[in-house]
């Protein structure tokens, strides 16, 4: 995978992402501005334009009981899982497997009335980071996403406006052992959950509208998917 095309651009995306899924929201002043707030998930935005079409970065963050990192990041990763949460998505293509942790996909997500439908192609990465602190411990697992160009696959040659995304899903798994010293079990794991995104809608939509959409489906996928995820593993052995 080192001597692909991609390397490079992957390697850089993805420290670049978990280094700024790693800051915090901040005193709001950093513009950051909590729009949702679900029990322990809280997403935040910002309101950001580019030549007139809205790009609100998202940052989420969230606590789910139960899973590790590792399980999240294979359950967002994996191809053969997405139609299960990704209740957006029209139709998936697994356009190159360049190793077993880098995939590039072709996505069409479901036209969301009055925008014209969208696709994306994008890579993505699934790699362990080292946990600065307790080297030892489970450790960070993270997934990055990012729009590449593919000559097969030209944008806005067909039905569909090319949307530019930068996704980051940051998880770090947190073990409370059992005060018996028995086995860790799922009732003494949780993780913390960083999910960035940057969708550039590609062509023209009104701000509005995308806000509406964006408000209403960056809830909703995230509580999906973490739900789906729990529900994948509540009776599997625990995979860190
Ligand atoms: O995290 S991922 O990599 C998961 C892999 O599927 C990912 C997340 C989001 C998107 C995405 C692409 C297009 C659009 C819009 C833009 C104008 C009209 C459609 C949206 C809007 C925000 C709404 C949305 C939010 C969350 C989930 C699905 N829909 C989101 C794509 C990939």
């Amino acid at each position: 995978a080192c001597s692909h095309r991609l390397w490079p651009e992957i390697e850089n995306t993805v420290m670049e992402q978990v280094a700024m899924a790693k800051l915090g929201v901040g005193e709001c002043g950093a513009g950051w501005q909590l729009f949702a707030e679900d029990g322990e998930m809280k997403m935040y935005r910002r309101e950001e334009e580019m030549n007139g079409l809205v790009v609100d970065p998202l940052k989420a963050v969230h606590v789910v009981k139960g899973i590790t990192g590792y399980e999240l990041c294979h359950y967002f990763f994996s191809p053969q899982y997405r139609y299960d949460w990704e209740t957006t998505l029209e139709h998936m293509v697994v356009v190159e497997t360049i190793s077993e942790d880098t995939i590039v996909f072709q996505q069409t997500h479901k036209r969301i009335w009055p925008a014209s439908q969208r696709d994306a192609v994008f890579w993505s990465h699934m790699r362990k980071l080292s946990d600065d602190q307790d080297t030892e411990g489970p450790g960070l697992w993270a997934v990055v996403n990012k729009s590449t160009e593919l000559p097969n696959y030209p944008a806005n040659a067909g039905k569909c406006v090319r949307v530019y995304l930068t996704v980051c899903l940051l998880c770090q798994t947190l073990v409370n052992p059992p005060k018996n010293g028995g086995p860790v079990t799922r009732e003494d794991i949780s993780c913390k959950i960083t999910y960035c995104s940057v969708v550039n809608p590609g062509g023209w939509a009104p701000a509005s509208v995308l806000r509406a959409v964006y408000k209403r489906e960056y809830p909703k996928f995230l509580k999906r998917f973490t739900a789906y995820v729990i529900n994948q593993t509540k009776d599997k052995p625990i995979t860190f």
